[in-house]
């Protein structure tokens, strides 16, 4: 038979095909007796340090946890994350359109957005900015940051948090805007309070709310309508973190004093309303996705150093063997590094900023390891859990760099491989920028500076707890510690820079 004749034989035929797969699916759902993965009965769920409790309940319950009074699925295991939040992304890859959100206007934040043809916009918005490929667009602000950065932590060391936040919103402003900011500009502090509001959207929404919804339509002063006070907050930051940097660069450039990437993208789109919405709303939103889990990243490492002595001894002979002395690491540098690269991998496996990741939401009623998980279940990745699976990583709450030089891909795997990042289609897009900012910030730090603990007025050494903060973002409490150029060259090199 002549192929033109066959065509709609086949046609029909894949019709009839997809059609059973279809009625067989259906079916394979409706047979089962719809057994949901186990889990804890109407658990009260914990608000502090919910990983950990996460993480027992997988001890008891297995790898992935159901609790269905919230159609909720905590994932332990970093082979069901893959499995099911990136080869089955197609149906994983929803967020939750929860009244909070919608109360606080948010569903502008990307990171908010559920998997539509929006959010496909606004990815590709993103990624003309943050591909792997244009990184490079971004070394001389990091270079210049960092330098700053390693200045500010001399001259006043006690002020280590207000360093690396203004060290991860200086970058991203100045990347994005080529405007600079200190830290306590009206701009920063504007950055600041949308992500604590942020972190509560996420944690628990506004609970009263979400059980009544029809609240959203009384006044203010109507009980158990607090939340909306935070809801216009929230929005009022987020307006002027859309237009304020962004008048600005735009104005730098009209005036020929600076140019930048956004005013650049503006200049291209100029005329085309959606699309400029879109690129101020990627500026901010970026503002708000990047300062806080750049600079739990930072302060990761830095309390790290403090607590493992050998381990910073380590990292600066390596960079004073393989650059010497007379100048800071360079990208270039990167390679060359092994033992600075596992240290990076190490604090990213331990201290995973968002160890609970951001919720992804199934699409369509699934099936897994004879498992039911129904269609709309909000799945949370427990990074956290994952990153200390024993099964993967021996003695997993212990800060030992030498596991990822002895592993047998070696220290430099594919950033897919850090879960920090998070999952499938929704991982985090500035994860190449912010990779490269966190290794920066290391390498320098390891050249330059001597960190410990700090001394009291005997002399005696100030224990330090090593405490993090439990809701949400993870970072190190505030600590004493002292920070110290690593010798009077290291001093001239700092102070050279600036
Ligand atoms: C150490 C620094 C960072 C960490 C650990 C981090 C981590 C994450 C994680 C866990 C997610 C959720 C992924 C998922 O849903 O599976 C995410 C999403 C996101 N991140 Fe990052 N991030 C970092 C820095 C940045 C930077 C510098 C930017 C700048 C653009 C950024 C922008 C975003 C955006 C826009 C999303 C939402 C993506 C979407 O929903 O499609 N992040 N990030």
């Amino acid at each position: 038979m002549a192929p033109a004749l066959l065509f709609p034989f086949s046609g029909i035929a894949a019709l009839a095909l997809a059609l059973l797969y279809l009625i067989s699916r259906r079916c394979q759902l409706k047979s089962a007796t719809v057994t949901f993965p186990p889990g804890p009965k109407s658990p009260k769920l914990p608000t502090l340090d919910a990983w950990v409790k996460y993480q027992e309940w997988g001890r008891e319950y297995g790898d992935f946890i159901y609790i269905g009074e919230r159609k909720m699925l905590i994932i332990n295991n970093s082979q069901v994350a893959i499995d099911l939040l990136e080869k089955r992304a197609r149906v994983y890859s929803d967020r939750e359109a929860s009244w909070t959100v919608k109360a606080c206007g948010a569903e502008r934040v990307m990171t908010l957005q559920g998997y539509t043809a929006r959010w496909r916009s606004n990815r590709k918005v993103f990624n003309q900015i943050f591909r792997r490929s244009d990184s490079s667009r971004f070394y001389a602000v990091q270079y210049a940051k960092v330098a700053d950065f390693l200045c500010s932590m001399v001259v006043a060391p006690e002020k280590i948090m207000q360093h690396t936040m203004a060290l991860s919103q200086g970058i991203m402003f100045a990347s994005l805007y080529g405007i600079d900011i200190d830290h306590d500009d009206t701009l920063a502090w504007r950055a600041l309070e949308t992500n604590n509001i942020f972190g509560e959207i996420f944690l628990n929404g506004f609970p009263a709310l979400e059980r009544f919804p029809w609240l959203r339509f009384m006044p203010s002063f109507f009980p158990g309508c607090g939340f909306k006070q935070t809801a216009r907050e929230f929005q009022e930051n987020f307006d002027d973190l859309d237009t304020i940097p962004f008048d600005r660069a735009v104005n730098n450039m009209k005036m020929g004093t600076r140019t930048s990437v956004i005013a650049e993208l503006a200049l291209q789109n100029e005329g085309r309303p959606t699309e400029i919405e879109m690129i101020k709303r990627m500026g901010s939103t970026s503002f708000i996705a990047a300062s806080d889990t750049t600079m739990s990243s930072i302060s990761s490492f830095l309390l790290t150093m403090t607590l493992h002595p050998e381990v910073q001894a380590k990292g600066q002979s390596e960079i004073d063997r393989v650059i010497g002395r007379d100048r800071l690491p360079t990208f270039e540098d990167r390679q060359s590094l092994p033992y600075v690269e596992a240290i990076y991998q190490e604090v990213m496996r331990l201290h995973p900023p968002l160890p609970l990741g951001i919720r992804h939401v199934s699409t369509e009623d699934d099936f897994y390891k004879g498992y039911h998980i129904p269609k709309g279940c909000a799945v949370v990745p427990n990074i956290w859990a994952m990153n200390r699976d024993p099964n993967v990583y021996s003695e997993p709450d212990k800060f030992i760099p030498e596991r990822f030089l002895d592993s047998p891909t070696g220290p430099f795997t594919s950033i897919n491989d850090i879960y920090a990042f998070g999952f499938g289609r929704r991982v985090c897009i500035g994860r190449h920028m912010a990779d490269n900012t966190v290794w920066l910030t290391i390498a320098s730090v390891l050249a330059t500076l001597h960190l410990c603990k700090a001394k009291d007025d005997e002399g005696n050494e100030i224990e330090i707890p090593g405490e993090f903060t439990h809701i949400f973002f993870r970072h190190p409490k505030p600590y004493h510690s002292s920070i110290v150029p690593r010798d009077p060259q290291a001093r001239d090199l700092i102070f050279e820079l600036k």
